[in-house]
């Protein structure tokens, strides 16, 4: 089981961890799995440059000692500092004592201003374009995109703003051109890690778009600081032209010339020549959305295509739902310390995250047993898989009754019947208009010409995929003592009341446009806080919720861990998936798995069999019920060797 913990939680189990600890030791075990994560994608630290974005907290902290890691390994760092005055003090010591430079990003407040993002140390000023050396020229300094673009929030039509999201790369690379003997690392010219060379870019990406490898050991037993290795000649010396502002001596960019003379800041500059930049802004500590300082950065960041990994969380995401409120870092790969967040698991911050790498820093042992999030995986699924005994017979299986399909939608019908087939139960009842057509397909269904009251006992019912408008059937299924699956119009036609009190469990399984009707909210106000209103409906409802779309939540009317599904593909996003889904979960719950575990079983099997069906192309609905069996076999695999595993006595 995967589990994600939210903030407050992870912050009291922090503060019991730490007050075990000697100080600090957290911050270095989570800086040691950083760094490890970045020289993994990074490939070659050696003479690669790394731009750390440092914000006023601890995640900024974690950034700096990181830097300062992959600085002793030969990488040249350069942290760009958010707020140089409130900076994580010792991270700052770390990473200037193993060679790193700095550049002050300007204060978050002073985006409006035209240099802040590129101030380079010259306290944002709107002077910093000229102080670096840009002849005078105002514009150039609005003429930076992210520069720009904070410029643009606080001083629109401020002539020289680019328009085109290339011209800021074009423009870096152009000074790139002009003085090709500075760029190239010394010793290392033409090497592949020069912004603009897409072999670098794809290189990266594609090392974090692979799985995540499992955490490194050394994340727990790193020393406080990795032994040092001879500091690599980062950079060439200060450019003596520089303005006298900078932060440290070293710090001055030596590109200054040709950035200024591209008419690029040396924050935008030192970005679009990273190999790798890291995402320090904010972590757990953040508030809303992005501060517009903060905001620039990660739209230069969108715009430049470097690989970023994000520390601990991607900034701007909120942590605890998965919302993102405004403008957030888009990255990669996300390190993340200690546990998931909830938010790395919900779209849409899920997709802001890229891959997602656990370092383990030790709170495992301070977190409370119950997640606020969890995700089945396959040995979990294997453990709850309803599955025959010797003793079994179709009846002891349990049946299941699907009540959907009408005149108008027959195929609804079919489909609920071919998921229903494929989940465990022993024997599928079908009342409806569409007998003739789910006979035909499949002639195994017990198919019924009476309501559901009388067409034979089952051990749960779907009701409504594809119903029209029998509210009838609908009333008539919820009076029944067994479970109940509510989907698609079934959801329409249910009486709140109806619902709230019946005595079996429920499980509805909307999609977010069903929601948002069900709850009174926009459709775009469920798919940007799944959580909060999968949570609210099933209050609502008093019956488990099934939150179907990019990322599925299963939620308990009790206020207990939500599980979020995490085999799902968006090929599943195709007419008459979610009426296999119903079947199929219905059936599981017929097998006598509770709401919670039919629902999160169901739609796992169901996110793995759209994966198997696809493979790369589309499939139609009736392809994902097909491969469900596959998707069992594969699940049951895992148990397999489990199995033989314990009979062993093999541990791990
Ligand atoms: N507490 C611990 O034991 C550990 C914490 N760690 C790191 O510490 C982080 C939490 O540190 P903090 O509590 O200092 O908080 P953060 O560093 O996440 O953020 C706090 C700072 O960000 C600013 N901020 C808040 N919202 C913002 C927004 N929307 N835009 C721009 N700036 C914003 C605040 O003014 C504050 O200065 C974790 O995410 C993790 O990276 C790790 O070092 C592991 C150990
Ligand atoms: N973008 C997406 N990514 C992953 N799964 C998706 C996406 N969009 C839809 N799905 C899944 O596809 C299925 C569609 O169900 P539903 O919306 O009820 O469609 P229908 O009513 O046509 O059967 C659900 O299981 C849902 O979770
Ligand atoms: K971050």
């Amino acid at each position: 089981m995967r589990t994600a913990y939210g903030v407050e939680t992870v912050r009291a189990a922090e503060r019991e961890l730490m007050a075990r600890l000697p100080e600090g030791a957290l911050m270095q075990r989570a800086a040691a799995g950083l760094a490890a994560a970045c020289a993994d994608l990074l490939g070659k630290v050696y003479g690669s440059r790394v731009v750390l974005l440092v914000g006023s907290g601890d995640n900024g902290g974690d950034a700096l000692y990181a830097g300062a890691r992959l600085a002793r390994r030969g990488a040249g760092v350069t942290a760009v500092l958010l707020a140089p005055e409130r900076v994580h003090a010792g991270g700052l010591a770390a990473l200037r004592r193993a060679g790193g430079r700095t550049l002050e990003a300007g204060s978050a407040g002073s985006a409006g201003s035209a240099g802040s993002a590129g101030s380079a140390g010259s306290a944002g000023s709107a002077g910093s374009a000229g102080s670096a050396g840009s002849a005078g020229s105002a514009g150039s300094a609005g003429s930076a995109g992210p520069a720009g673009s904070a410029g643009s929030a606080g001083q629109p039509g401020q002539p020289g703003q680019p328009e085109q999201p290339g011209q800021l790369r074009q423009a870096a690379q152009s000074g790139q051109a002009g003085q090709p003997g500075e760029l190239g690392k010394p010793g290392q010219p033409g090497q592949p890690g020069q912004p603009g060379q897409p072999g670098q870019l794809d290189q990266a990406g594609q090392a974090a778009g692979q799985p995540a490898p499992a955490a490194p050991t050394e994340a727990s037993t790193a020393p406080a600081e990795a032994p040092a290795e001879p500091a690599a000649p980062a950079e060439a010396p200060a450019n003596p032209s520089a303005p006298a502002k900078q932060s440290t001596p070293a710090a001055t960019p030596r590109h200054d010339s040709a950035a200024t003379a591209a008419g690029i800041t040396p924050t935008e500059e030192a970005i679009l020549r990273a190999d790798l930049v890291i995402d320090g802004i904010v972590g757990i500590g953040g508030k809303g959305g992005l501060r517009p300082g903060a905001a620039e950065l990660a739209g230069l960041l969108a715009e430049s295509r470097v690989p970023v990994v994000a520390v601990d969380l991607p900034s701007g995401v909120d942590a605890d739902s998965g919302e993102v409120p405004g403008v957030a870092v888009r990255a990669d790969l996300t390190v993340t310390f200690g546990t998931h967040k909830p938010g790395l698991l919900i779209d849409p911050a899920r997709e802001y995250a890229g891959s997602v790498r656990l370092v383990d820093i030790g709170l495992g042992v301070v977190l409370p047993d119950e997640p606020e999030l969890e995700a089945l995986q396959h040995a979990d699924v294997a453990r709850l898989l309803p599955m025959p005994g010797a003793e079994s017979d179709k009846y002891r299986r349990g049946v299941v009754g699907i009540a959907a399909g009408s005149a108008r939608y027959p195929g609804a019908a079919v489909l609920a019947v071919s998921g229903a087939l494929r989940g465990g139960a022993g024997a599928v009842r079908y009342v409806g208009p569409a007998g003739g057509a789910v006979i035909s397909r499949f002639p195994e269904t017990l198919v019924s010409d009476q309501g559901p009251a009388k067409a034979g006992r089952v051990q749960a019912w779907v009701v409504g995929p594809g119903a029209g408008d029998d509210a009838g059937t609908v009333a008539e299924v919820l009076e029944a003592d067994v479970p109940v699956l509510i989907d698609a119009d079934g959801l329409r036609l249910a009486e709140r009341d109806a619902v709230r009190r019946r005595d079996a469990p429920t499980l509805m399984t909307p999609h977010a446009g069903e929601a948002a009707a069900l709850l009174g909210v926009s459709r775009e106000e469920v798919e940007g806080a799944r959580l909060k209103w999968a949570r609210e409906l099933a209050s609502r409802y008093r019956a488990t919720v099934l939150l179907k779309g990019s990322t599925t939540l299963v939620a308990d009317p009790g206020g207990t861990a939500v599980r979020v599904n995490a085999t799902g593909t968006p090929w599943l996003a195709t007419a008459g998936s979610g009426d296999v889904l119903s079947g199929l979960t219905g059936s599981l719950l017929a097998a006598g798995l509770s709401a919670l575990d039919a629902g999160s079983v169901g739609a796992y099997l169901h996110g793995l069999a759209g994966r198997f069906a696809a493979d790369g192309a589309p499939a139609g609905a009736h392809d994902v019920a097909d491969a469900i069996p596959g998707a069992w076999r594969d699940v049951r695999d895992v148990r397999d060797v489990r199995d033989l595993r314990d009979a062993r006595g093999v541990r791990g």
